[in-house]
């Protein structure tokens, strides 16, 4: 197994739930460590870059209005496989396929509104690391 980085993303919904604490306890109960974070309110231009490979699809602007909706908390999570591990604790991009007890079974009310983001590869982990974080801002690696 890997020590791998990966991106997260606490969504605008879960953030305005008052759940941030809930889903920090679910990542570190996962052996996933919080290597940098901070709360942003993502504007149009942050979120459309984001998910710019997404530009082309009907539910495009939805996504970017729910994005700008609110804050939200961004991380950088580290541990053995981290990055399939936090997709093994989100669940399914719909929530109505979501494995009981993942995160978007237990708080994602739609598909469109799905609490929590998390990289799919080590390449977009990186990309997305970098897109919100300076290598000053991420605690050194633990090995
Ligand atoms: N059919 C859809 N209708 C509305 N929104 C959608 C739909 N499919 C995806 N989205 C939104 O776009 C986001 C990115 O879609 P993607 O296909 O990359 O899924 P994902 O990798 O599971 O999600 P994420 O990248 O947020 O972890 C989803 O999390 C969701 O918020």
């Amino acid at each position: 197994m890997a020590l791998e980085r990966t991106f997260s993303i606490i969504k605008p919904d879960v953030v305005a739930r008052n759940l941030i604490g809930d889903i920090y306890h679910r990542f570190e109960n996962a052996g996933l460590r919080i290597v940098a974070a901070k709360m942003v309110h993502l504007n149009r231009e942050e979120a459309s870059g984001f998910y710019c490979h997404l530009r082309s699809k009907p539910f495009f602007e939805e996504l970017l209005q729910f994005m700008m909706s609110g804050p939200v908390m961004v991380q950088v999570l580290e541990g053995e496989d981290a990055i399939k591990r936090h997709r093994e604790i989100i669940g399914d991009t719909d929530p109505k396929k979501a494995r009981a007890g993942s995160i978007r079974a237990d708080y994602a009310t739609s598909i469109d509104q799905n609490a929590v983001h998390g990289s799919d590869c080590v390449e977009s982990a990186e990309k997305e690391i970098a897109y919100f974080f300076t290598d000053e801002e991420l605690c050194p690696r633990t090995r």
